[in-house]
Formats: structure tokens, C-alpha cells, sequence
């Protein structure tokens, strides 16, 4: 299976360095100038820098050197997923969706957009812990690969996995999804805590109430419970909730010592998802009436709709009730 990633960034090169291990890998790439860095010096010196990368991954700047694979991983900021594939050739074999977001402008799901624009394509989602610098230099690390045909995660499972590369296979692909998105919003709530000098007890219960927004928000999509509760849902968001090397923690940090989120967003280069998800996702749990406090909080944060002394007043003032509500 001839395996294309589709993004240049930190996670598609990470991704391509472990797909390389089978075999010759695409690598497309938006930035003329991020092909050339990989092909010239064998790194990605603007989105993984000082990782040197295998020689078996060909970097591309043409949408149309995909056609020569079966797979296509799909890494592109999640806002961005339609467009590139509308641009691509038509329908691989086996689509794989290892982005995490929720589109803006429809509020679906991206295997409901991958859908719609590859019918003909088996949809799969990767998802899980996993920050790309480690998984770049062979750190271990496991995740999910969710897919409605079984045989098609399987035949991707077996060109990919690796020891330090650990896929668990599921057939509940919404359930990997929307763990993978709702965790960069909560990531973000937990950076600020950081940032205001909250405290650990702050940052634990925000995760554990965090889950609890998650579980709910997944449950009415017809996600299981025991796969928010897994690598791609709760994994997920224990690690992205604890590291500076998350850049929606890192974010949330810099909201919560201060700084404006225009300030912030500004000429970034990287991309922070929960940014994009947190507005769609609470217009989402409105309509739906899902109770979903923090990603309101988060969400105000981010348009400048109030201050984090706000928000904390507001979610410290709200009634005290059973642990399962
Ligand atoms: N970095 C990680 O550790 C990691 C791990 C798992 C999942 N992800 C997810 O992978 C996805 C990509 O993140 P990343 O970390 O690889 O990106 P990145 O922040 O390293 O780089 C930004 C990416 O956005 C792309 N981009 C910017 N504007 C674009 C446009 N108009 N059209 C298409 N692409 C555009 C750039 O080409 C680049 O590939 C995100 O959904 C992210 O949540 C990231
Ligand atoms: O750096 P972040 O916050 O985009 O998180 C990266 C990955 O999603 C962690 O699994």
C-alpha cells in the first residue's frame, strides 16, 4: 500500500517519518519552501525542527502526485481539510483523518466532510496522544485507529504500526473524533490555569470536568463512552492538558497571564486547533443542549468577550449539583 501524507506540518512530517519505515512515502507539503528544506537537508526546519528525516520520504509541492497512492493520510489544519481535497485527485482507496477539529462553516464532523468529498473512499481516524516531536525521534506511543471496514483498518494498521508505533483498532469513528477535538478546547481552559497561577487542583478538576463536557457532547453523537475513555479521548486530553509542549496549553497560558488572543493568534505559523473548535463546538452544544460550561469559557476568552476573572467567577458560582450531571 503506497501511503501519501498530505500536510506538511509538525504531525504529517512526523507521520511521514513512520510511514517511511515501510517504504517510500509522499510527503505534500503547501510551502514550496518546506519541500525543498526536507528534500535539500533532510529536515523540516520550519514546523519540526533539528529532527533529521528519513531519506525514504519524497517531498512534493503537486496535489497530483497523489494519485500514485492508495492511502492518503490527511494532516492539513482541520479548516483547510475540504479545500485541499477538493483540489486532489479523485478518491484514494482508503482516506485516513488525523486531524482534530471540527469544521467551522458545516459544524461536522471531518469524517463527515471526508465523506462527502471522497465517497468512494474508506474513512479512518487516527487519533491519540501523541506530540509529533516524539513520535518524529521513535519515543513510544499508541492510538486508535477507528474505521467502520474492518479489513481496511487492518491492511493500513499492518503498513503503519510499528513497536514504538502501537495502533489499536476501533470501529467507533465518531467517538475517536470527537475526543481529538474537544480535547484542544479543554487544553486550552487548563493552559490558563497555569497562566493565572490556578493551582494543580484547579488544572485536575478542569480535566475531570473537562471529560465530563466531552462524554456528553460524544454521547449525543453517537460516540461510546469507552472510547472518549480511551487513547484518542481521555488519553488525549490527560496529555495535551499537561505540557507546554501543547501549543492549546500554550495558548491558554498566555490568556490566562494576560495577553489579548489577537496578540497571541497573530502571525502564528503553527496551528492551534481548539481556537478554531471552541466557537463551532459551543454553537453545537447550544443548539443541541449540551451542558458545556468551559468550552463557553474558553470560547469568551477567545473572542474577547470576557476576562479570565470573569469566567472563573462564572464557573465557580455555578450551582452545586451531583457529579454525574
Ligand atoms: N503537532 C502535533 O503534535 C499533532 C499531533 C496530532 C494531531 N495534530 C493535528 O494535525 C493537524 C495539523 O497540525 P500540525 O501540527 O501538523 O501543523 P503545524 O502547526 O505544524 O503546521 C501548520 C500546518 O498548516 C498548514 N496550512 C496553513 N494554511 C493552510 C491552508 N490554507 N491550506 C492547507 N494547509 C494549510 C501548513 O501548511 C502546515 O502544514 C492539526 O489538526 C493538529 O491538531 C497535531
Ligand atoms: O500541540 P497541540 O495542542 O496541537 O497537541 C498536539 C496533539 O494533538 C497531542 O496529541
Amino acid at each position: 500500500m503506497r501511503i501519501a501524507v498530505v500536510g506538511g506540518g509538525a504531525w504529517g512530517t512526523a507521520l511521514a517519518q513512520v510511514a517511511a519505515q515501510g517504504g517510500e512515502t509522499l510527503l505534500w507539503a503547501r510551502e514550496p519552501e518546506v519541500a525543498a528544506s526536507i528534500a535539500d537537508t533532510r529536515e523540516n526546519k520550519l514546523f519540526l525542527p533539528g529532527v533529521p528525516l528519513s531519506s525514504a520520504i519524497r517531498p512534493t509541492t503537486d496535489l497530483a502526485d497523489l494519485a500514485a497512492c492508495e492511502a492518503w493520510l490527511m494532516v492539513t489544519p482541520a479548516q483547510h481539510m475540504r479545500r485541499v481535497l477538493e483540489a486532489a485527485p479523485p478518491s484514494p482507496r482508503a482516506l485516513i483523518l488525523c486531524s482534530k477539529g471540527i469544521e467551522e462553516s458545516s459544524g461536522q464532523l471531518l469524517h463527515q466532510v471526508a465523506r462527502e468529498a471522497c465517497p468512494d473512499a474508506a474513512v479512518m481516524v487516527l487519533s491519540g496522544p501523541t506530540f509529533a516531536h516524539e513520535v518524529a525521534t521513535g519515543l513510544p506511543t499508541a492510538l486508535t485507529l477507528a474505521a467502520e471496514i474492518e479489513a481496511e483498518a487492518e491492511t493500513v494498521r499492518a503498513r503503519l504500526a510499528r513497536p514504538a508505533f502501537r495502533i489499536y483498532l476501533s470501529d467507533d469513528v465518531a467517538g475517536a473524533e470527537v475526543g481529538g477535538a474537544v480535547k484542544n478546547v479543554l487544553a486550552i481552559a487548563c493552559g490558563v490555569v497555569e497562566g493565572r497561577g490556578l493551582g494543580q487542583n484547579a488544572r485536575a478538576a478542569l480535566i475531570a470536568r473537562g471529560f465530563a463536557e466531552m462524554t456528553r457532547f460524544g454521547l449525543g453523537r453517537g460516540a461510546r463512552a469507552e472510547t472518549l475513555a480511551g487513547l484518542s479521548g481521555l488519553g488525549d486530553l490527560v496529555l495535551t492538558c499537561s505540557s507546554t509542549s501543547s501549543r492549546n496549553f500554550s495558548l491558554g497560558k498566555g490568556l490566562g497571564q494576560g495577553r489579548p488572543a489577537t496578540e497571541l493568534m497573530a502571525d502564528r505559523r503553527t496551528v492551534a486547533e481548539g481556537a478554531f473548535t471552541a466557537p463551532v463546538l459551543r454553537r453545537l452544544a447550544e443548539q443541541e443542549g449540551v451542558d458545556m460550561p468551559i468550552v463557553a469559557a474558553v470560547d469568551d476568552l477567545l473572542a474577547g468577550r470576557a476576562s479570565v476573572d470573569a469566567v472563573l467567577e462564572r464557573l465557580l458560582s455555578r450551582p452545586l449539583r451531583t457529579e454525574r450531571a
